[in-house]
């Protein structure tokens, strides 16, 4: 049941996603703590069993793959465990993204839990950044797609905590095809490109869309 079928309506719903965002907080500064804690083993211990009885409280009511969260509306673009933007996701940042013009702005601060060289982003993670970035540039011109592909420049490491600015714009469409173009900087010299991405977005056909999504539609459909 999700928020357009839930008889209770909207304020259940608010509710839920009002928990699920304060349980991705939690789980976002628990990750976090648990990179960077030098406790004793007695406490890192106490802290599993802890851990532990939380997923069970969580674990007696799941979804699989092919089940949307009740707390999303892909209408709406409300997404709430995206792992990059999802205020309920403990992988999420989180990136958060506003649209000014046709620049796409992304901010967030990225803590030890994301560390490649020490003291600075796994590289993977600024392509993850940036894939999520471009592509809602992509989603914000009104040609969503799908990335085929994304070649990343690194320029310079990205420092981990220390507060960072994104940049994306789209620079081409041409038929299904999408290209966009990005940097991620620090917010105290945004001018000083770290990281560089362009990637190709691709449009679905209707048959691509119901073979890649078809049943996940269909039982968000039978949800309501
Ligand atoms: C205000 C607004 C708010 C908005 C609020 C919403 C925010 C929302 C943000 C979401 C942001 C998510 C950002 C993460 C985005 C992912 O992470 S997507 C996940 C990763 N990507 C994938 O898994 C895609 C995997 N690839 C595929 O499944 C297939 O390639 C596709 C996409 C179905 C396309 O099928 P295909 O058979 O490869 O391609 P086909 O349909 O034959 O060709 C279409 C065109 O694409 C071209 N093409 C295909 N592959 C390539 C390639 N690798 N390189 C170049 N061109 C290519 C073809 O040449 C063809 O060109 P034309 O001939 O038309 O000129």
């Amino acid at each position: 049941m999700n928020g357009r079928t839930d008889p209770a309506g909207p304020a259940r719903l608010r509710r839920r996603r009002r928990a699920v965002s304060d349980l991705g907080d939690a789980l976002r500064a628990l990750v976090e703590l648990a990179t960077a804690t030098e406790a004793p083993a007695d406490d890192l211990e106490r802290a599993t069993e802890s851990v532990r009885a939380a997923a069970a409280l969580l674990g007696g009511r799941v979804r699989d793959r092919s089940s949307l969260p009740s707390t999303d509306d892909l209408l709406d673009g409300v997404r709430m465990y995206n792992p990059v933007t999802g205020s309920g996701s403990a992988l999420a940042p989180p990136l958060h993204i506003e649209q000014a013009g046709d620049l796409t702005i992304g901010t967030c601060t990225l803590g030890l839990a994301f560390e490649g060289p020490p003291s600075y982003a796994h590289g993977g993670m600024s392509a993850l950044l940036l894939d999520q970035l471009l592509g809602y540039a992509v989603s914000a011109s009104g040609h969503p797609g799908m990335t085929v592909r994304l070649d990343t420049s690194y320029r310079a490491p990205v420092p981990l905590q220390t507060p960072l600015r994104l940049t994306a714009r789209v620079t081409a469409i041409d038929g299904r095809r999408v290209t966009a173009s990005g940097a991620i900087a620090t917010a105290a010299e945004p001018d000083t490109v770290l990281v560089a991405a362009t990637g190709t977005f691709v449009a679905l056909s209707a048959d691509q869309a119901r073979r890649l999504f078809g049943a996940v539609w269909d039982s968000g459909s039978r949800a309501g």
